[in-house]
């Protein structure tokens, strides 16, 4: 496999039939998060996920990822050496792709104790072979776009603020590019500086050939990117719906 988006023709994702749902054991109830998703994703395509609070976006990312197992369906992600089915592939394939192929970028950093930001930003780089001197420099580089203060870049993340630190996780995230990427809010509460840097990058991807399915927490700021929309519905069961027609 390649670090690098790659030339093949062809969709990068293909999903049929992708259901999710939650067993709420202690309320004896089946919570549906979605049904019978279908769609594709090209290279260098953009999907922008819509739906209200609770449609199931968040879900279907983390479902994609692997994060959650789904009920029922697919997901065939065409790797630069074959098809596999992020649905039912085993653990240690996914870990390999989420090394390699797929990213996930929120604006949560999982903040490691003892770890300097700039090197929390450099691994990824590291781990695909890039030398230790040039892949600082070039982590430095991207915390600088991010607007992280240069004093910040040796310290440890677990202290920053909730906007320094989700900048740290941008600049990770985003600094190798991989084929497929999920974006989940990764604006959210950025300050426009960052939001803008933000978007150049994701520009930059999807021109390089980076698939990229995303919410957005301000769709304006990517409508120019977007080449599709997905609209998601809450499901609402039956005794539900008898309920909330009882209130
Ligand atoms: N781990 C979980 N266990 C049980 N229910 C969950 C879990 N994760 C999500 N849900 C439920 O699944 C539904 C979809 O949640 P999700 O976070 O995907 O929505 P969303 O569209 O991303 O919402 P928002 O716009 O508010 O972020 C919600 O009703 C939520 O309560």
């Amino acid at each position: 496999m390649t670090t690098q988006a790659n030339m093949m023709p062809g969709p990068v994702l293909q999903v049929s039939g992708l259901s999710k749902q939650f067993e709420m054991h202690h309320l004896k109830r089946t919570l549906y998060a979605f049904e019978g998703l279908s769609f594709e994703v090209g290279r260098g395509e953009f999907i922008l996920l819509k739906g209200e609070n609770g449609a199931g976006k968040s879900t279907l990312l983390r479902t994609l990822y692997r994060s959650y197992l789904p009920r029922a369906g697919h997901a065939f992600y065409h790797t630069t050496e074959g098809v596999i089915d992020l649905a039912t592939a085993a653990d240690v394939d996914i870990a390999v792709l989420r090394r390699r192929e797929i990213g996930f970028v929120t604006q949560f950093l999982n903040a490691r104790p003892r770890v300097a930001a700039e090197e929390i930003v450099a691994e990824p780089l590291r781990l695909a072979g890039t030398t230790q001197a040039d892949a600082l420099m070039e982590a430095r580089r991207w915390l600088s776009a991010f607007g992280v203060k240069k004093q910040l870049w040796p310290a440890y993340p677990s202290t920053f603020s909730g906007g320094e630190q989700q900048k740290v996780n941008l600049a990770r995230a985003l600094i190798l590019p991989q084929r497929l990427l999920f974006l989940d809010e990764p604006t959210a509460s950025l300050d426009r500086d960052a939001r803008r840097a933000l978007v150049n990058r994701l520009q930059e991807l999807k021109a390089a050939g980076v698939a990229m399915i995303g919410v957005f927490h301000h769709p304006e700021d990517i409508q120019h990117l977007v080449d599709r929309e997905i609209q998601l519905e809450a499901i609402i069961v039956e005794d539900e719906a008898e309920t909330l027609a009882n209130l």
